[in-house]
């Protein structure tokens, strides 16, 4: 039985979600090994709801130590349908300021650490990628953001580095070049793996500072990002409250919910049984 139909990634500064009532916790055990923390299953606003804490309560995982696998299963394995993922990012255009949200469309890769599918042990997949998010929940964090009151933008590119060490000036400008919106380090695994694991994800990135791109001022440092994450988290906290209570009901009618359906190219009779099984939960309807 599903035990959350929606779920919350909350990213730096957001290690718990507020306003959650029948709290328990919950460790998941995934095929792919342990999520960064446990779940904190509970109620809001009348919706079943999983939270984790993406870097683990206290912030202790690096983004290239993050297990995305094990995130994005477990939320599979609580049921889970919609994903609301909230991220703190720099910004990379004038436009786009401290304590503004904006809910990406377009993602860059500039990660080279980090395993992004589900596939492989003799099963191959290509799932579409060319809308990365899911269009509705974008549009249910927009109209959350402007009934709390916050900028919240639709749309834009997030180029997802490395790290953890922040970009090199030059970096910063080749992606402004490119006309990138925003960076961060962690959010393109997650719509990878959410998309293979069909369910719908959207990310609302709420800006902290300018990276190093910015003539005049101080380049980023965490210092400088942990003073506006506290105002960005209070009103995280309220637009994601908002969200889950304005989220369809019902079958999904995205893309995202068949994304498999044409996905898989290996011949059925050459999934070895051990991948048949450890991928089950994603694959059962289509084997
Ligand atoms: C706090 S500075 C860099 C750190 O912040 C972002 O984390 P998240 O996406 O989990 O909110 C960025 O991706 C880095 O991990
Ligand atoms: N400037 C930046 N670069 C990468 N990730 C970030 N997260 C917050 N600000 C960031």
């Amino acid at each position: 039985m599903s035990k959350a139909e929606i779920g919350i990634i909350g990213g730096s500064g957001l290690y718990a979600m507020p306003g959650l009532t029948g709290v328990r916790e919950e460790r998941v055990e995934t095929p792919f090994g342990d999520p960064s923390d446990a779940f904190i299953l509970g109620e809001l606003e009348r919706r079943q709801v999983a939270f984790l804490a993406r870097h683990g309560r206290g912030h202790k995982l690096l983004p290239t130590e993050l297990n995305f696998r094990a995130n994005i299963y477990a939320m599979k394995a609580l049921g889970v349908e919609r994903i609301l993922s909230v991220s703190a990012v720099g910004s990379l255009k004038e436009e786009h300021k401290p304590t503004d949200f904006v809910m990406p469309d377009q993602f860059i890769d500039r990660t080279f650490a980090r395993t992004s599918t589900f596939f492989g042990d003799g099963v191959v997949a290509h799932v579409g990628f060319g809308d990365p998010v899911c269009a509705t929940v974008a549009s249910v964090f927009e109209k959350a953001c402007a009934a709390v009151g916050v900028v919240g933008k639709n749309g834009g590119t997030y180029v997802c580095m490395e790290g953890p060490q922040f970009s090199t000036r030059a970096e910063s400008n080749l992606y402004r070049s490119w006309g990138a919106d925003v960076i961060g380090m962690t959010n393109l695994q997650e719509a990878k793996l959410a998309r293979e694991a069909e369910i719908c994800y959207a990310t609302m990135a709420m800006v902290t500072d300018y990276d190093c791109w910015r003539e005049g001022h101080d380049d980023v440092t965490v210092d400088q990002i942990v003073a506006v994450m506290h105002q960005n988290s209070e009103n995280a906290a309220k637009v994601v409250k908002a969200a889950v209570a304005a989220m369809p009901k019902g079958e999904r009618d995205c893309a995202c919910a068949s994304a498999l359906k044409y996905a898989i190219l290996t011949d059925r009779k050459v999934i070895p049984a051990e991948t048949r099984q450890k991928l089950s939960l994603l694959l059962e309807k289509y084997l």
